[in-house]
Order: structure tokens, then sequence, then C-alpha cells
């Protein structure tokens, strides 16, 4: 049997807004279970398509529009619509179906390409096909994805019950900054994507939340982030920022400093799931058994 699995992403890192994101230990899996006279997908997440209006297969047949239907079975860790990427997993493991199905034998940037013109920007969708922490842009009609050093601290992830379609989060960000905002804004960005590839750490957790791109806009519609970065301070965290387009928050903290951060967070009475989270170097993988 044919099993795709592809890892969530945590993305934008504060400044690095659409640009910088890594790959994270929960997974979406998508096995392929046998040909079938219509698409079928099977899963237990709530509203989502089960035929083939599904994203996995939509993405499928734009990369391979004459795949034969099969019965696919998709179970995820990856919660929908909370900022830690479940779309892209959806993509990626369409453009992966399609890839094995049609045995296209697609180079990793093609993927990245074509995941990329699909969701608009490549920071969750290529760490989710390239593994670790990548840095990428649209560069004309190319994606270009530039892989950097994990972060060497855990990944505490508050996720909130409430869920926040990226459309809407993206709704309520500027249309336009002014020159000297943008300038400032980018200057940021630049400086944390330098400060990650050359491991610079103190610089990198400065800089982490000083994102003048997104966040102050969001924030409203994430109540908690200001609390929890207070707290995650107070317990010795490095930085905190808004995972995605939210509502996930991410607190970066070193291993000594986690039980206490999840102790302050949880004593403040902020009640949603807390999972501890690594960063993986692997990005989707393909299993025939
Ligand atoms: N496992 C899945 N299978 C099929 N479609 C999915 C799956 N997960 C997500 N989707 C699609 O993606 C939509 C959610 O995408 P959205 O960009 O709003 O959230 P997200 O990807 O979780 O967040 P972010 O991009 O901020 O990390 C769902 O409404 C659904 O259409
Ligand atoms: N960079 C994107 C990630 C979600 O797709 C955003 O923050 O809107």
């Amino acid at each position: 049997m044919l099993t795709i699995k592809v890892p969530a992403t945590s993305a934008n890192l504060g400044p690095g807004f659409d640009s910088i994101g890594m790959a994270v230990s929960i997974y979406l899996t998508v096995k392929v279970i046998e040909p079938a006279a219509a698409w079928q997908v099977e899963h237990d997440l709530g509203d989502l398509p089960h035929d083939e209006t599904n994203l996995i297969v939509q993405t499928a047949l734009k990369v391979a529009p004459d795949l034969t239907p099969h019965h696919l079975q998709v179970t995820s860790e990856i919660p929908v619509a909370h900022g830690l990427g479940s779309s892209s997993s959806a993509i990626v493991a369409g453009i992966e179906l399609a890839n094995q199905l049609a045995d296209l034998q697609l180079p990793a940037e093609q993927k990245v390409l074509i995941a990329s013109q699909i969701e608009g920007h490549p920071d969750n969708v290529a760490p989710a096909i390239l593994g670790g922490l990548v840095i990428g842009t649209k560069a004309g009609e190319k994606f270009l994805a530039v892989p950097a050093p994990a972060l060497p601290w855990d990944l505490i992830t508050y996720i909130p019950a409430y869920n926040l379609a990226t459309a809407d989060a993206r709704a309520v960000l500027p249309a336009t900054l002014s020159f000297q905002e943008a300038t400032h804004a980018s200057a940021i960005a630049n400086t944390l994507a330098a400060a990650l590839v050359a491991q610079q750490y103190e610089v990198v957790a400065q800089l982490l939340e000083q994102d003048q791109f997104h966040e102050p806009f969001r924030q409203r519609l994430v109540p908690e982030l200001t609390t929890i970065r207070r707290l995650a301070h107070e317990a010795g965290a490095v930085a905190t920022y808004l995972s995605g387009a939210g509502p996930t928050i991410m607190i970066l903290s070193g291993p000594d400093c986690t039980a206490k951060v999840v102790q302050a967070i949880q004593g403040a009475g902020l009640q949603a799931p807390i999972q501890v989270l690594t960063s993986v170097a692997t990005g989707v993988q393909v299993e025939r058994a």
C-alpha cells in the first residue's frame, strides 16, 4: 500500500511574513487503499469533502488530470484552519499523490513551484516538502526556497479551540504600507533571515517579536497573544509569535524552561491544548508496503 506523510508547518516566525516557515512534528497521512469508480476520501476531519472536490484530490488532478480515481484514507494530527499549515499539507499530499500514481518523478524544486503557485506563497509548502526551516519567495515566474538551520528551542504550541481561516486573517491586513513602514519591516525581516542562517540566536530572539507586517493587525483576532507573550517571558521563554495566520500561538523556549512556561499559561486559566513539538528535518515522505 502507498502511504504519503506530510508534516505540519509553522509559518512567518514573526517578521518573516509569507517567507519563512518550518516543518514540525505532527502529520497528515494519506493511505491509498485501491482504485475505485470515483474518488472517495475517507476521513474524520469534519466538514471537508469526501469526493473529488477534496483539496488533496483537486491538487492531484491539477498535476495529473487523467489520474484513475482511488479510495483514499486520510488521517491528520494537524488541526484545520489553525495556523499549522493544514491546507499546505493537503496540497503537498495531492502533489505527491499525482507524482506517485502517474510516476512523474517530480524533483523537489518542481513540487515547491507547483505547491507555491497553488498556495500563493512558499512559507508553509516549502518546509512541508523539503523539511526543516526554509526561507523563500516568489521571484519572477519561479519560487526560490533556501534551507536554514533548525531552531535550537522547544516549540510550545498553544492551539485555541476556535478556527481562523487564512482568508479571514488576511482580510484584516492593510492594503498598503508607507515607504518608511515597508522598508523598516523588511529590514527587520532581512536581519532575522541573516541571523537564522548565521545561527546568531540572540539576534533571532530579539527580532522574532518585532514583526510589523501582520501581527499588529491580527492581534485583535487572537487576543490571547499579548497575554501569552507576557506570561512566556516571565517564565523564561525566548520569544512568542503567531503561527501562520493564527490562531495557534508558538512559544519558543529552552528545554529547561518549557515545563515552567506551560504551567504559567495553564495557571493563568488559558485552557486550550498545548503540545510541545519539535522541528523535523524531513518533509513529505512516501512508503510502499
Ligand atoms: N486534510 C485536509 N484535507 C483536505 N482539505 C484540507 C485539509 N486540511 C485543510 N484543508 C483545506 O484547507 C482549508 C484551511 O486552510 P487555511 O489556509 O484557512 O488554514 P491552515 O492551512 O490550517 O492555516 P495556515 O495556512 O495559517 O497555517 C480548509 O478549509 C480546507 O478547505
Ligand atoms: N503567511 C501566511 C501563512 C498562512 O497561509 C499568512 O500569514 O497569511
